[in-house]
């Protein structure tokens, strides 16, 4: 049941051995699929959370929150197959302090190898009193309910005080005692609105261990939000103090302004072990790779100064740095770049690079392929190398995510499109689209290009989707550059995000569209099978 992780020690009696030196184990508990996924806009098909949750178990990740059971059938779904999945880490399912929660989520999580159980209920009195409209008694009583509950379901069971932040300190450690009392092995203490600060955090982890001494029996952990930018240094404040799990998301990503990021404590903990003595078993050479995989699938681009995973965080453009840079490495960069999976290559790709040199170069980037997704990539990569004078890493990035997005689901397909377009209106497009094996044509005029293209492809393809999110990003520099479209769309709740990339911006632009209508179609016809699914 617990791992039995000794606080003062950090010794731990299961999990990967990264730990062979004297430092002490922190767990990494990712929940980029239940609190990143919280972030509006930023909901994932169930494939797509299939293959974020396989990397995060290859990294190392030692608990993978895969979401919230009873929020709906999609989640359900999402837990019961990433549990059957998982080959290393522990799955954890989220639960209110309900028995049909509970149930609904033990139901998914029954099948892993090994299960955990999440259950939580505010503590704060704002959360008491507004929320749950709940004396402190009656938390007592649910939280004492349960846990039990959940204990005789699973061996395995965390326990948070949402809001623990902003709880009075003598009721926090009442709740925590009972959670422990009725079996509970991991104490999650949230900073659920990022309200916290660095000494406030280790403080209050510091309170609980004197005061409430059986929590040393059990894994103490962090989970922080960054509303005031502190979400990494308030978890590693915890950590010092004695928490020995963290629980955070890729990029960030989550509620608000996001939870801590993975590859920011991790890489903080790896680089400056010197003032913090501990080990996690995370593989850094994959940070890159799951970086741009959520970044991929939330449509939520990674800012260019984000620390660790940001394009910049290893880029020197002026002189002075350069100049270091050239004569030693360590003047300007405190982390090795191959360290997070960002790898240098001299091989230089072009118009007249064969398949040999495509595939090496993936693999020093740190994509792996199949037969056909490498096919595919290939041809384009050999399309943008006929358009485009330079072809840098970044552009092959961007061909591989966008082969992997259209393989994903492919009912409409854009053969043909002509815009008119300048300084007299109205602007128009010609498009041709192959909807389930058959050609369509349609001409549209719009307020600009892009909006032509997309009421061409509505007339085709009608739907009763709004636009969420439009957004262009310049893959790498020049006029020849690929530009990367992220589309949003919402239609009756559901979303889709989708992005594609091409040296035409409005060429980008139509394929995001259509592949975001061509997921939100897969979403439709799983969410009601009976319906017919118009196009
Ligand atoms: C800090 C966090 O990240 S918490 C996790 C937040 N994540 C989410 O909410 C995403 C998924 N949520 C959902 O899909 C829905 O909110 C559901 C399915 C969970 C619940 O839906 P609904 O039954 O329609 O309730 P609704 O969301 O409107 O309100 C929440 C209810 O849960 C109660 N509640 C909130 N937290 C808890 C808790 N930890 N334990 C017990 N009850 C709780 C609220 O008091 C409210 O109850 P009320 O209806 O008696 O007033
Ligand atoms: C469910 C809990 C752990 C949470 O996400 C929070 O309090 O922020
Ligand atoms: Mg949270």
């Amino acid at each position: 049941m617990t791992d039995n992780v000794t606080p003062e020690t950090g010794t731990q009696g299961e999990g990967p051995s990264a730990d062979a030196d004297a430092r002490a184990r922190v767990k990494i508990f990712d929940t980029t699929l239940r609190d990143g996924e919280q972030s509006p806009g930023a909901s994932m098909t169930l494939e797509e959370k299939m293959e974020i949750a396989r990397l995060l178990d290859e990294m190392g990740v030692d608990i993978i929150e895969a979401g919230f059971p009873i929020a709906s059938e999609g989640d359900f779904e999402a837990v019961t197959e990433i549990a059957k999945a998982a080959e290393r880490a522990v799955i954890a399912g989220l639960a209110r302090a309900n028995r049909r929660d509970i149930d609904r989520a033990w139901e998914a999580l029954q099948h892993a190898k090994h299960p955990r159980i999440h259950t939580f209920i505010g503590t704060s009195p704002l959360h008491r009193e507004h929320q749950l409209s709940m004396s402190k008694a009656e938390v007592l009583e649910k939280i004492r309910e349960t846990v039990t509950h959940a204990r005789s379901l699973c061996a395995d069971v965390q326990w948070s005080p949402m809001d623990a932040t902003r709880t009075e300190h003598d009721y926090l450690c009442e709740s925590v005692r009972v959670a422990i009392e009725c079996g509970a092995s991991t104490i999650n203490i949230p900073d659920t609105v990022g309200y916290t600060a660095p000494r406030e955090s280790a403080e209050l982890i510091g309170m609980l261990r004197r005061e409430v001494p059986e929590i040393d029996r059990c894994t103490i952990s962090t989970h922080c939000h960054n509303d005031l930018g502190m979400a990494t240094a308030n978890a590693l404040a915890a950590v010092e103090a004695g928490a020995r799990q963290i629980e955070c998301t890729i990029n960030g990503l989550g509620e608000r302004a996001g939870n801590t990021a993975l590859e920011e404590v991790v890489m903080a903990m790896r680089t400056r072990a010197d003032i913090l003595p501990y080990a996690t078993g995370i593989d850094t050479r994959r940070i890159m790779a799951a970086s741009r995989l959520v970044a991929q699938v939330s449509g939520f681009p990674v800012q260019y100064n984000k620390a660790i995973v940001g394009k910049n965080a290893f880029a020197h453009e002026s002189g002075i740095h350069q100049d270091g840079m050239l004569k030693h490495a360590g003047t300007f960069e405190i982390m090795a770049p191959e360290d997070v999976g960002l790898t240098t290559s001299n091989l230089v790709m072009g118009k007249h690079s064969g398949r040999h040199a495509f595939r090496t170069k993936l693999s020093e980037l740190g994509v792996e392929l199949g037969e056909n997704a490498m096919a595919d990539a290939f041809v384009r990569f050999k399309a943008l190398a006929d358009r485009k004078k330079e072809i840098f890493d970044d552009d092959i990035l961007a061909i591989v995510e966008q082969s992997a997005a259209e393989a994903h689901a492919e009912r409409v397909k854009l053969k043909f499109l002509r815009v008119i377009c300048g300084t007299e209106a109205p602007q128009s497009a010609d498009i041709t689209l192959e909807i389930d094996g058959t050609e369509h044509r349609h001409t549209a005029t719009g307020d600009g290009p892009v909006d032509a293209c997309f009421n061409a492809v509505s007339a085709l393809v009608p739907h009763e989707a709004a636009l969420e999110l439009y957004q262009v990003h310049a893959v790498t520099e020049g006029t020849d550059a690929q530009a990367t479209v992220s589309v949003r769309l919402r239609e009756h709740g559901r979303f889709a995000t989708a992005q594609a990339s091409d040296t035409d911006t409005v060429v980008a632009s139509t394929r995001a569209y259509v592949q975001c209508l061509n997921k939100l179609m897969v979403r439709r016809a799983k969410s009601a099978p009976g319906e017919s699914v118009a196009v």
